[in-house]
């Protein structure tokens, strides 16, 4: 394909749109199963062509940033006048990822937060013009459909991306607004299915959706959603994300992914606002930018879903309209209180700290043992290492931030403020005798996470003061892997809780015998444990980690 050999030109640009692709494969686990590349086929001709576009271009043409590819999301969509859905959410969620959105507008609706109160359909000639305009001129890497409000129109735009392929299609099936009215009738089923879905690299309904998908099914449980997501594979998209938000009675939002093979049940927290009008177009879109980046398919949901769920809890309070269902508030990136919107204490749940010692012993290399715990369910990785030379801190830290990055997960480096700066970490965690938060803050920036050790309710309240993201309290429990560290107890951690507003996370002897008794002092801002010992100074950090996050899990209720 042409895209790439004209836009890869530099070694530099090659590294930034396919070492990704190249670390993710080449780096996967023993004890975990490869992830297939997005449509290998085609990836496989992207490396052969920029591989070539890079050779004869490198010698001859300086580095220009200016010049470098970005990559490119077309949604293909309906307006929403009230900006929560549609093109305009689409627009946000793409710019708010990083990547560049084009569009090709299917219907125009006139809406706000009470309802749709009128549609406008789109010529099916112009959307085929439009379309055409967009993608014969611009290099798109990912599609991503929303709204396709008739049957014309669902051929128009296939037969369009028959004459113009491109990487991936994602497919979100657009049929009822949050409100409740309809978008697409069932006029449109019988193509979608016929000519949309075999095009799809993946199909993102919701329990409404793919019950009228597969013809006016019920669909109540998880095991139901299984069943929904193998009858809508067998109708041709290579992967399928059953969506399960609608679900009754589950404290978790449980999505269903199916890849043909094997079945993934991925949860994340349900957060209780009326903002949740433009989820599913976020979400698609948020998958669109993500594998328009290059990451592969699970990677892109999983970070996906975890801005999602960033935004709701970012704007679940904001008021926009009188209606029952408000926006979400996708760019909270460029809000100067984004410090605090941005971190997400939910991460602090599963807070895996590394140590190289551990890692020598049981002979795996640090990348190894951050791969091995995300696997597990770790949902923030600090590196503490404090015996490496510091060169090889910051290559390993590198590394670390890929893995990290490609799964959604805030990686933070212990006590090297230069470190964090030289491997564009997510922030730093400082002790009392490190450098002053303060300080750190001027030195990272807003948007950088700073994580403060606090024993006392003092030290709690100067962290808030410095401009810290969270509170690391501990010793809860004696522990041998920092010496001579003053154990505080169960009394002490609930005594700095509930001197801070910020979220704590309890460190020190904590592992699976006694992590409910530390979530059960029952208060709301402690939000999870960071363990050292318990995951890297055992044999294998994978499974180890996996146990650690069941029993979590248990006492989330308490977290919440
Ligand atoms: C999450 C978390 N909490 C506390 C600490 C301890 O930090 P510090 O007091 O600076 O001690 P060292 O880790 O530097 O020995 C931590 N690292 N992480
Ligand atoms: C790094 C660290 N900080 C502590 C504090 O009390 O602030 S306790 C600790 C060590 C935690 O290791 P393990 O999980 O193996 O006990
Ligand atoms: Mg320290």
């Amino acid at each position: 394909m042409a895209i790439i050999s004209l836009t890869l030109s530099t070694p530099s640009t090659f590294n930034k749109t396919f070492l990704p692709l190249h670390t993710y494969q080449a780096t996967q686990q023993g004890c975990q199963k490869s992830e297939p590349l997005l449509n290998s086929r085609i990836n496989k001709n992207y490396r052969t062509q920029a591989t070539v576009a890079m050779k004869e271009s490198s010698a001859s043409t300086p580095y220009d940033p200016s010049k470098s590819k970005i990559p490119h999301v077309l949604t293909i969509a309906g307006s929403d006048s009230g900006a929560g859905a549609g093109i305009q959410a689409d627009l946000k969620a793409c710019a708010a990822r990083g990547v560049y959105c084009s569009t090709v507008i299917t219907a125009l609706t006139a809406q706000n937060t009470v309802g749709v109160q009128g549609v406008n359909i789109v010529p099916e000639d112009f959307v085929a013009e439009q379309l055409k305009s967009v993608i014969s001129d611009m290099q798109v890497d990912v599609v991503k459909t929303g709204m396709l409000p008739s049957a014309g129109i669902v051929k128009v735009v296939c037969q369009s991306l028959k004459e113009f392929p491109v990487r991936a299609i994602v497919v979100d099936p657009v049929m009822v607004s949050t409100s409740g009215d309809v978008l697409a009738g069932p006029s449109i089923l019988s193509v979608f299915r016929e000519e949309l879905l075999p095009m799809a690299e993946i199909l993102t309904p919701n329990l409404k959706e793919a019950s009228a998908l597969l013809g006016a099914v019920q669909l109540q449980t998880v095991a139901d959603m299984r069943s929904a997501a193998k009858l809508l594979h067998n109708m041709g998209p290579r992967n399928v994300l059953v969506k399960g938000g609608d679900l009754p009675d589950s404290m978790d939002a449980v999505d269903v992914f199916f890849n043909g093979e094997e079945f993934y049940e991925l949860r994340s927290s349900r957060i209780k606002t009326r903002n949740s009008h433009g989820t599913g177009c976020t979400l698609a879109s948020s998958i669109a930018a993500e594998l328009a980046k290059g990451f592969p398919l699970l990677s892109a949901i999983k970070v996906a879903k975890r801005f999602v769920e960033t935004a709701l809890d970012y704007s679940k309070d904001v008021i926009i309209g009188n209606g029952p269902q408000g926006p979400l508030d996708h760019l909270l990136r460029l809000k100067s209180s984004y410090r605090q919107g941005a971190f997400n204490p939910n991460h602090l749940f599963l807070y895996a700290v590394t140590d190289s010692g551990m890692n020598k012993k049981w002979g795996r290399s640090i990348t190894d043992a951050v791969k091995a715990a995300i696997e597990g369910g770790a949902t923030i990785v600090q590196l503490r290492e404090k015996d490496a030379e510091t060169r090889d801190f910051m290559e390993a830290a590198k590394a670390c931030v890929e893995i990290c990055h490609s799964h959604g997960v805030p990686l933070l480096i212990n006590d090297r403020i230069d470190v964090a700066l030289a491997c564009d970490a997510d922030g730093v965690h400082v002790g009392q005798s490190d450098m002053p938060a303060s300080v750190v803050r001027t030195l990272l920036g807003p948007e950088k996470i700073i994580g403060v050790s606090c024993k006392t309710p003092e030290q709690a309240q100067q962290a808030w003061i410095d401009g810290a993201d969270y509170i690391g309290c501990g010793g809860v429990y004696p522990t041998n892997t920092k010496a001579n560290n003053l154990t505080v107890g169960l009394e002490g951690l609930k005594t700095v809780c509930l001197a801070s507003k910020l979220p704590v996370v309890a460190i020190g002897g904590i592992g699976v015998s006694n992590t409910h008794a530390v979530m059960e002092i029952g208060v709301p801002n402690l939000k999870g444990v960071a363990v050292v010992s318990a995951l890297f100074d055992r044999e294998c950090v994978l499974t180890e980690t996996r146990k650690l996050h069941a029993v979590l899990k248990e006492t989330a209720p308490m977290v919440k």
